[in-house]
């Protein structure tokens, strides 16, 4: 075996290599770590207990999947790619990609290559001669998704296939895959769980929660027991969630139609906003307050609730359950999200989880981000509650920024009116309603692979928002930027 390439940064060794008379060979080596093989263990068994765990993971239907063939496919793939110029590219494919992601083309020469820099946190560049193992060169890949380095290789190609977004942070992996566009790979740190800027003040205090409101006599699972318990007046006396995990299609209904009826829609309105005026450029003064949407609120069981912690009425706080991908949106929206299976209504999806700042940070923040074209998410200001308690000055009032700092929910593209997601404000650890957790729900049963969008109430001819609306392609019907009424 004369070209030998390998991938030793992993902790398994995995080796391929090629003949000049054509055969191509990968090996894998193993630490066993002080496992002793016995005669007993054959190697077909353990190879169709790992394919019977692809299908399950990567949701593959084709009876035929075998890990033999696929490993067969590898060797023809790596001999058809090198039989050509002999500077020609080779892909190397350190994890095999979900179906979803594969190209179905016979010509193998349009088949994806994916490069890794999931699990392993490395790329392997694509621009070396694999036969020449001094040349490869694994970049490093920490801490944000895109470092200075892989800038060069990225904008180059792609697709690109990152297993886990999250680095190992949610129950779940979240993948990322481009497989149309040359968009640039997100800048941003992942966090699990809102973290708070050094101005936000928040207060967490067993004192703030009341025997009233929390179910401290309640073991197990609250949802179990007869009568509902304390937990639930927030919600009229009866759960928000059923027995299987989902938001009460009641729930769902009530909540669409705060936001998308008009007859429904609760604003409150101040005499001088100072979520708007914050906003404004400084000297100018805003006429009227647009209104602050009222929602919904769920309230969870919290820490001092004496049901476990599978009770189930706390969903938002044990954290994503589905399996989500990231991916670049064909129709030029920059990245989106959608779920790899499909998901039935009222489902949970994620939280929009970023940087809690004061709507005075956030301000200066986006004066200084407008100055010079930096991109930013769209901020969310926690204004569901506004008006029910004294108004709260500019920097008191917070906000949740995931420009830097967020999870998957900062990929959540916008839909006009008809979005598949609804937010629903989430009481987790406070009664106060100044901060609270914002929860994305599918409204509707949902495909595998169908986007998921929620309405950020964006009014695309509000001249005096100090974030430019961008050029809608929701796609809807019903879409603002259009101008097209609601029927
Ligand atoms: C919260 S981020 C969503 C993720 C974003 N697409 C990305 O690539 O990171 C919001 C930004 O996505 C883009 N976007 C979201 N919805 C869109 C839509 N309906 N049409 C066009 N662009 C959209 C806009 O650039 C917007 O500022």
């Amino acid at each position: 075996m004369e070209n030998r390439v390998a991938a030793n940064s992993h902790p398994l060794q995995f080796d391929i290599a090629s003949s000049a008379n054509k055969e191509v060979k990968i090996s894998l080596t193993c630490n066993s770590a002080g496992h002793s093989i016995s005669q007993r263990q054959t190697f077909g068994a353990a190879l169709r207990e790992v394919e019977n765990e692809c299908r399950r993971i990567y949701t593959i239907e084709d009876s035929d999947f075998s890990l033999t063939k696929l490993m067969n496919k590898v060797c023809e793939y790596f001999l058809k790619m090198d039989s050509g110029p002999s500077n020609k590219i080779a892909p190397i494919i350190l994890d095999t990609p979900p179906k979803s992601c594969q190209n179905d083309v016979e010509d193998t020469s349009l088949q994806p290559n994916y490069q890794n820099v999931g699990v392993k946190d490395h790329i392997i560049p694509q621009d070396v001669n694999v036969a020449s193992k001094e040349n490869i060169k694994l970049l490093e890949f920490s801490g944000s998704l895109k470092s200075r380095n892989m800038e060069a290789v990225l904008q180059k190609r792609y697709p690109i296939y990152l297993n886990d977004i999250t680095r190992g942070q949610e129950s779940v992996e979240i993948s990322l895959v481009n497989e149309c566009s040359n968009i640039e790979l997100p800048d941003f740190l992942y966090i699990k769980n809102n973290l708070a800027h050094d101005d936000a003040q928040i207060v967490f205090s067993l004192a703030r929660i009341s025997d009233r409101n929390c179910c401290s006599q309640c073991r197990g699972d609250c949802l179990s027991s007869a009568l509902p318990c304390a937990c639930a007046a927030e919600t009229q006396g009866e759960f928000a969630y059923t027995r299987e995990g989902l938001l009460k299609e009641e729930f769902v209904d009530e909540c669409i139609a705060m936001t998308r009826e008009p007859q429904r829609k609760h604003f409150y309105y101040c005499e001088i906003c100072p979520l708007q005026n914050s906003m404004l450029q400084k000297g100018k003064k805003i006429k009227r307050c647009e209104g602050h949407l009222t929602r919904k609120f769920i309230k969870e069981c919290w820490f001092k609730c004496g049901c476990s912690k599978h009770c189930g009425n706390r969903i938002v706080q044990r954290g994503i359950q589905v399996a989500l991908q990231v991916f670049a949106t064909p129709e030029g929206k920059g990245w989106g999200l959608r779920p790899v299976n499909a998901l039935k209504k009222g489902t949970f999806i994620c939280e929009y989880v970023g940087e809690i700042v004061t709507n005075q940070e956030l301000y200066d923040r986006n004066k200084e981000r407008n100055a010079v074209n930096e991109k930013h998410t769209y901020p969310v200001l926690l204004d569901a509650d506004w008006g029910s308690e004294r108004i709260l000055k500019d920097e008191e009032a917070l906000c949740l920024d995931a420009t830097e700092f967020g999870n998957v929910g900062r990929f959540i593209n916008h839909r006009c009116y008809d979005a598949n997601l609804v937010e629903v404000p989430v009481e987790v650890e406070t009664p106060d309603h100044h901060y609270y957790h914002l929860a994305f729900f599918t409204v509707r049963d949902i495909e595998a692979m169908e986007e998921l969008t929620w309405d950020y109430g964006i009014e695309f001819g509000d001249k005096h928002h100090p974030i430019k609306a961008f050029k809608c392609k929701c796609g809807s019907k019903y879409c603002r930027s259009n101008r097209k009424k609601l029927s």
